[in-house]
């Protein structure tokens, strides 16, 4: 890694209607390294790459140099002159074009594809990955981590000099995530820097070279990896130290509010069975495509099974669908809450109070704003969502904030049983630590909690029980206080499964 610096900013502001998300914030990238950018949810992170990559404008008086030269990034394509790439989380490729035509994007001369230039563009940058992958592939019937390299390999075909990741691990397995590691360290090796966004404490000491902390929109410092700690690093993300309390020390009720036996779906799940007790959190752990999340949407009435049959309170329930689900009390938080959990053209109080619309009428059979108000503004408190306007519109909120209006929206239906899938994903560590403290208080209450995570000390701070899976079928069961943690692990990852 060189000590040069070639990207430097200060001075960069961005005023959105109520709120300043960046406030004289400052960046400065050297060639060749990798640095992470850190900061609770809603610190300004996401729109200090926007501004970067060219997709927003600053507020006037922002300063960018390139090597030392005033520069500007007008729009997305000035950015990319000054070999600036960003590969957001959607990826932004085309899931119907080939990969190298998806490499290729963008260069075509007057709607003309010269398509032994594609080709070539796009096995060059693959080869320099070091990455085999059959160029002629439709990008959609990829994984994730592939799509990922043939982003990145994109990006460096269009001569990259900074490549931007937006949480890059976050849909990622594994031995994925190994694999990405090693393809950072090879574009350190071509002196490409990387910028890149995460929550995760551990990977940003495993991959990084240095750390810009952002704290409610201003710049709190920039430190070498080896100058931290995570005490120190969290201390300055939140200005106090958090620790992860292990919470998974009550006992659950010996009632049972859920038998699982012996559902079956053809290529989702096989041969499941469980029971979930009341106030217990049973954890549902693996590698990611061990058909966790299949099998939890199954007791949603999102993925009937084909086989097996579901009790609740011991009578046999019938979940074929959502409304069928919801009478039985049961609500699920799903993992993909952009998508499927939150409208976000609507605010965060309509959001919130949508699935109970009915307990919201006052006096006059109209709908009570007072009610409505009172009800979002008590999570916006018990979940420290950020801003808290309970106005403003869902999309208008940081993806982390986000996801806190998603885990509301159902909470306040006050279920009987609660799935959750990745409770805490792209949460940052101090609103992670009130999700699980609110989550075993929900718990003590009586409600019986099923939650995917593959985030395995979450799993053993918080849950009772856990439930290990794998290709589909369940290769362990344990409790967290007595259960080996990693005998669990190795379960996951290399378990044997019966025929
Ligand atoms: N288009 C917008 N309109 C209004 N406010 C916005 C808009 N985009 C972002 N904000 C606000 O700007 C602030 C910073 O958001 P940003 O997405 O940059 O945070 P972040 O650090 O990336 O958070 P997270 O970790 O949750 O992704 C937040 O308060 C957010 O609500």
């Amino acid at each position: 890694m060189s000590e040069h610096v070639f990207l430097e900013m200060s001075d960069v502001s961005m005023t959105f209607p109520g709120v300043k998300a960046l406030d004289q914030v400052r960046l400065d990238i050297r060639e060749g390294e990798v640095h992470a950018l850190m900061g609770e949810n809603g610190a300004g992170k996401s729109t200090l790459i926007k501004i970067i990559s060219g997709v927003q404008q600053p507020d006037p008086g922002a300063r960018i140099l390139m090597d030392g030269e005033e520069v500007q990034f007008p729009n997305v394509h000035a950015s990319i002159k000054h070999g600036i790439n960003a590969i957001h989380q959607d990826l932004s490729l085309f899931p119907n074009l080939t990969v190298a035509e998806n490499i290729y994007l963008g260069r075509s001369k007057n709607g003309k594809v010269d398509w032994k230039e594609c080709d070539r563009i796009a096995v060059e940058a693959l080869k320099r990955l070091e990455v085999q992958m059959d160029i002629h592939e439709l990008l959609g019937n990829l994984s994730v981590a592939k799509q990922q390299l043939v982003a990145i390999a994109r990006a460096i075909s269009l001569s990259s000099r900074l490549l931007i990741m937006d949480e890059p691990t976050a849909a990622l397995s594994f031995s994925e995530v190994r694999m990405l590691y090693e393809i950072i360290r090879k574009l350190k090796k071509e002196n490409i820097a990387i910028l890149f966004i995460s929550h995760k404490l551990d990977e940003v000491f495993e991959v990084s070279d240095r750390v810009t902390v952002l704290k409610d929109g201003k710049y709190v410092g920039c430190k070498d990896i080896g100058e931290l700690n995570e005490s120190t690093l969290v201390q300055m993300m939140v200005g106090r130290s958090v620790t992860y309390e292990a919470l998974n020390q009550e006992s659950y009720a010996a009632e049972k509010v859920l038998e699982v036996r012996n559902i079956s779906k053809e290529g989702n799940f096989k041969d499941i069975s469980f029971t979930l007790h009341k106030g217990e959190i049973l954890a549902f752990t693996g590698l990611v495509g061990a058909g966790r999340s299949e099998t939890v949407k199954a007791l949603f009435g999102l993925n009937p099974p084909d086989q097996g049959e579901i009790l609740i309170h011991g009578q046999k329930a019938e979940l074929k669908n959502v409304t069928q689900a919801m009478k039985h009390k049961i609500a699920f938080i799903p993992e993909d809450r952009h998508h499927e959990g939150l409208i976000l053209n609507m605010s965060m109080e309509d959001n919130i109070t949508l699935s109970i619309l009915n307990q919201m009428l006052g006096k006059s059979r109209f709908i009570s704003s007072r009610k409505r108000a009172g009800i979002s503004g008590e999570y916006v408190n018990t979940l420290n969502i950020r801003p808290g306007q309970i106005y403003k519109m869902a999309k208008n909120f940081s993806g982390g904030n986000q996801q806190k209006i998603a885990v509301a929206k159902w909470l306040v239906t006050k279920p009987d049983i609660l799935i959750i899938d990745e409770p805490t994903h792209g949460v940052d560590i101090a609103s992670k630590t009130e999700i699980h403290k609110l989550l075993k208080s929900l718990a003590k209450q009586g409600m019986a909690i099923i939650m995917v995570s593959s985030e395995w000390q979450e799993v053993f701070a918080l849950s009772d029980r856990v439930i290990v899976m794998r290709h589909g079928r369940i290769v362990h069961e344990d409790s967290t206080r007595d259960g080996d943690q990693n005998l669990m692990m190795e379960k996951a990852i290399l378990g044997e499964v019966k025929a």
